[in-house]
Order: structure tokens, then C-alpha cells, then sequence
């Protein structure tokens, strides 16, 4: 077998998370896939595909993985965990031509819905954010619930990208005047970039953190931005580790949403980071943007 070259060029770096030992010790670790001299797992990535352009996407059809230029000789690209056909990879994203930064319909954040980083979206597979789910018409006061990160609930795979933790319940009535609440989103970091420390990317973080926001502000006021947004990185994030993401609305002043986050770690024993966003509604409704401050 020759040497794995990683998209870098940098030799014996094993990179592909078949051979990355899991971060976290209670997290089960994927099944090792033996590397492919043809298809060291890095071709099954559309990020390996737009590395090599001019690599044409082989045919016949009869593939088992269209994205991988390499598949043909590569009987491990259907168990190569980036690989979007792959059975035990993420769901495929329905083909949407492009995806919003903030949907014109708000969306009830209790549907699944991120894949945070993941290489594996045909929509945009450079795109760190991939919506996963179908929109969904909800009011802008629509309750949502809270779960808490120690909730047995938690049905929490680290084979998935995402599962978001938020299903709607009538029992936390969520007022945007509420200093708590909830959107809890339950995010496992994979390695996407080759050659980096096995620890998550602050950006991810902050893409994670502001997407959380950004959903949590869209179900509370419909269109928003983001203005601001402070981070305190509290405690470093391990690769392949899960995570849980509390966000809640601090208060409502006209156009202005103040947010702020909790990242834990699965358990809820390990704070990761915090933050606080500001969100600016776009397109308020006449009456807000006449009369203004709904807030403190
Ligand atoms: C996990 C599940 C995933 C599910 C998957 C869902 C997918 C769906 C995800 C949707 C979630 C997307 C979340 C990402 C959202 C972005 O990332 S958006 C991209 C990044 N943001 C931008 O590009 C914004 C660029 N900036 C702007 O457009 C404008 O500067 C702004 C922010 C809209 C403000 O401009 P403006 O509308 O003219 O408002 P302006 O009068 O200047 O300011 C309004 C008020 O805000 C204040 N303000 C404005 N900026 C600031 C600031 N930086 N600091 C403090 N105050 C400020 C002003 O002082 C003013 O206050 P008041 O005087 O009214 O008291």
C-alpha cells in the first residue's frame, strides 16, 4: 500500500478519521476502515473533489460513490464516513439550489436540522452549515421546549451530525421576553481539515454559536443578521466530541435581540465557551417598526 498523502501533501498523516482515535473516551468510536491505496478516504470528501477540479466524475453511473473520482477501485468508499452515499454517513441534503442565510419562512428549531461542518453536503460541501431539514411555517412566538443537558432524554449518537434537541412542548412556553430560553442543539465536531490539532476550530465554534443564535433569533422575530457576537473560549473543544448548545434570548429592545449561549460539553459538566449575540431584525412587522421597544 503506498504511503497516505494528505490533501496537503504532507505524508503519514493520518488524518482520516477511520484512523483518528476518538477524543472522547466515553464517545464509541467509528469502526476502523482500512485504508485504499486508491482512495485513502480523502477522495470520498467533496473537499478532495474540488482539490483535484479537473478530475473528472467517473462513469458509468453503476458507482458506488459519484463524488469520489477514485471510487471504482476503492471497495471502502461506501463505508468511508465522508462519504454521502456512504450507509452509515449523513443523510443526503435534499437538492436546494441555495440555502439562505435566514429562510424568508422562520423554522421551528426543534426539526432536525445541522450538520455543523460537515464535508458530506452536496448542496455546499465547503459550506460549514448545511440545512438538513425542510422548513417549516411557525410562528414567531412559537412555544418551544427546553432540554436540559443532563436530560436521559438526550438520545445523543456520535455517528450523527447533528441531532437537535429542541422538540416542540407546550410545557416551556417560550416568551421573547423570557431571560431563559431554549434552543439546545446537540452538535458532535468532526475533522474535516487535514493536519490541525485534534481539537475544534474556534470558527467552527463561533459558525455553531452563531447559527444557534441566529435560529433561536429567526423563531423569536423572523428575519434577523447578526451584529455582534462575543465568544469566551472557556475550555478547548476535543474533536468527535458532543456537544450541547443552550441558547437563550436575554431580552428584546425594537429590532434588537441580545442572545447569549452555553456550550457544554455532553454531560453538562464541562463549559466550553460563552457568549452573547446581538441580532438585528430585518423587515420588522409595521408595528414594531413604528412602536419599537418590546424589551427591557
Ligand atoms: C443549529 C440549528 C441550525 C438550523 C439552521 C437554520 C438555518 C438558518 C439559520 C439562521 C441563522 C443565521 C444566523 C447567522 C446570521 C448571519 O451571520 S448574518 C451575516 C453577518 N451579519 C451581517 O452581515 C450583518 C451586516 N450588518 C448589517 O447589515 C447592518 O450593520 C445591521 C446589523 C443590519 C444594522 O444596520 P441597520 O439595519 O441600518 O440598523 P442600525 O440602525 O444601524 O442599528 C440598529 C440598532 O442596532 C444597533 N447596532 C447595530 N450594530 C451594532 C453592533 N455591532 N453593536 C451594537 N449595537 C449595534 C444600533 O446601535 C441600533 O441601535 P438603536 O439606535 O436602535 O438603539
Amino acid at each position: 500500500m503506498s504511503p497516505v498523502v494528505s490533501p496537503l501533501g504532507v505524508p503519514n498523516v493520518p488524518w482520516c478519521p477511520s484512523h483518528i482515535p476518538p477524543a472522547v473516551p466515553n464517545v464509541p468510536s467509528e469502526p476502523i476502515v482500512p485504508f485504499c491505496p486508491q482512495c485513502p478516504c480523502v477522495p470520498c470528501c467533496p473537499l478532495a473533489v474540488r482539490a483535484v477540479p479537473n478530475v473528472p466524475l467517473p462513469s458509468p453511473v453503476s458507482l458506488c460513490c459519484p463524488c469520489c473520482p477514485h471510487c471504482p477501485q476503492c471497495p471502502q468508499c461506501p463505508h468511508c464516513p465522508r462519504c454521502p452515499h456512504c450507509p452509515c454517513a449523513v443523510p443526503a441534503v435534499p437538492s436546494v439550489p441555495n440555502v439562505p442565510i435566514v429562510p424568508d419562512v422562520p423554522i421551528v428549531p426543534s426539526v432536525p436540522v445541522l450538520s455543523l461542518l460537515s464535508p458530506l453536503s452536496p448542496l455546499s460541501p465547503l459550506s460549514p452549515v448545511s440545512l438538513l431539514s425542510p422548513m417549516s411555517p411557525v410562528s414567531p412566538m412559537s412555544p418551544l421546549s427546553l432540554m436540559s443537558p443532563m436530560s436521559p432524554m438526550s438520545p445523543v449518537s456520535p455517528m450523527s451530525p447533528l441531532s437537535l434537541m429542541s422538540p416542540v412542548s407546550p410545557m416551556s412556553p417560550l416568551s421573547p421576553m423570557s431571560p431563559v430560553s431554549p434552543f439546545v442543539p446537540i452538535v458532535p465536531f468532526v475533522p474535516i481539515v487535514p493536519d490541525v490539532p485534534r481539537l475544534a476550530h474556534g470558527g467552527a465554534i463561533a459558525t455553531l454559536i452563531d447559527t444557534s443564535l441566529g435560529t433561536l433569533a429567526l423563531a423569536v422575530a423572523g428575519r434577523v443578521v447578526t451584529a455582534n457576537l462575543s465568544i469566551d473560549y472557556l475550555a478547548p473543544v476535543p474533536l468527535r466530541s458532543v456537544l450541547l448548545l443552550e441558547a437563550f434570548l436575554q431580552r428584546r429592545q425594537g429590532r434588537k435581540l441580545f442572545l447569549g449561549c452555553d456550550l457544554w460539553d455532553a454531560e453538562g459538566t464541562t463549559l466550553h465557551a460563552k457568549a452573547t449575540g446581538l441580532f438585528i431584525q430585518q423587515d420588522p412587522p409595521k408595528e414594531a417598526a413604528r412602536g419599537g421597544d418590546s424589551g427591557r
